[in-house]
């Protein structure tokens, strides 16, 4: 593991498109240790160019230098595509001639498909499509690896080591990707979702709107502080709070009632059904 982290230590990256996604990676790999002096990502527009050059990496900005893309991909060992789903196959088309033969492009992309990757890039170029999430950029991420035919188990090895110093790696068959991507790709934002609702649900009791988002807000926090441990049980820590004929036990009875581990499940089927429809409508 030593000799891993000595390896991917000198890796050259780029970042293609380094919005709320790739930015995460980003973050979560230099706070793990990387030489920002290594990494070069690209932007659009310059907005947000200051705050990423802050974090000593090289950004180049395609409105400024129609090249900027192919410059950061040429030389880099890995390649990360972190535009919109819709962008995906037209930046592997501009990026294809700077490519080195064995520079591994990964995507972040939702629904985009290895075969749809593969097809605009050279032949036997190595792709990845992940699915990332955002807390990677705190160090707590999950990430879902699959490795199209043409990359090497070494490669698969880097890549994943890149992303276990801020979370933990899955790698996968592709077609569990949309469900995969349905629970932890998209899960951040049930957890804010809940968050929100909790602090909504303290103002209607009464609280000052104020303290209400902080209790909801270090909740939440606090749970998923200890469902980080990986023995972590999450029915078992919520029968731990649940005091028979407690107040908890009302609350969940509610939740019970109103059926909503069943409308998780159905909003998790949607995640998943989208995705299955945006690989028809863009990979
Ligand atoms: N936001 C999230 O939590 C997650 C997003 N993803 C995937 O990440 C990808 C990006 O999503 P976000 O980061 O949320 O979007 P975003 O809009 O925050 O980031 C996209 C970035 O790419 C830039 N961009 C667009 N076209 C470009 C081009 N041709 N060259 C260089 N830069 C370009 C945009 O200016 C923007 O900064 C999507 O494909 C999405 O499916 C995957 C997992 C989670
Ligand atoms: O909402 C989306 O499409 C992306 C993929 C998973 C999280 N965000």
């Amino acid at each position: 593991m030593e000799c891993m982290s000595e390896a991917i230590n000198n890796l050259k990256l780029a970042f293609l498109g380094t919005g709320s996604m790739n930015g995460a990676i980003l973050r979560g790999i230099i706070a793990s240790g990387h030489d920002p002096k290594l990494i070069t990502a690209t932007l659009r527009s310059d907005s947000r160019a200051a705050e990423l050059r802050e974090l000593g990496v090289n950004v180049l900005v395609g409105a400024e230098d129609p090249q900027a893309n192919s410059t950061a991909a040429a030389g880099a060992d890995v390649v990360f595509l972190g535009v919109k789903p819709v962008g995906i196959t037209a930046l592997c088309d501009e990026i294809s001639a700077a490519l080195d033969p064995a520079s591994v492009v990964v995507s972040v992309a939702a629904a985009i498909t290895l075969e749809s990757m593969v097809a605009h890039l050279p032949a036997g170029q190595p792709v990845i499509r992940s699915m990332p999430n955002t807390p990677l950029m705190v160090g707590a991420g999950v990430v879902g690896l699959s490795p199209a035919a043409s990359v090497s188990q070494a490669q698969v090895d880097s890549v994943s080591a890149l992303f276990a110093g801020s979370g933990d790696v899955h790698v996968i068959d592709e077609e569990q990707q949309n469900a995969l991507s349905a629970i932890s790709g998209s899960g951040p934002a049930y957890a804010f979702y809940l968050a929100e609702a909790m602090a909504n649900a303290g103002v209607a009791l009464g609280l000052d709107e104020k303290l209400s988002i902080a209790l909801a807000r270090a909740t939440v926090a606090g749970a998923g502080k200890m469902l980080a441990d990986p023995q972590a049980d999450p029915a078992a820590m919520r029968r731990a709070v649940t005091s028979p004929k407690g107040t908890t036990e009302r609350a969940i009875a509610v939740y019970d009632e109103q059926g909503i581990p069943q409308i998780i499940k159905d909003g998790t089927a949607a995640a998943a059904a989208r995705a299955a429809q945006l690989s028809e409508e863009v990979g």
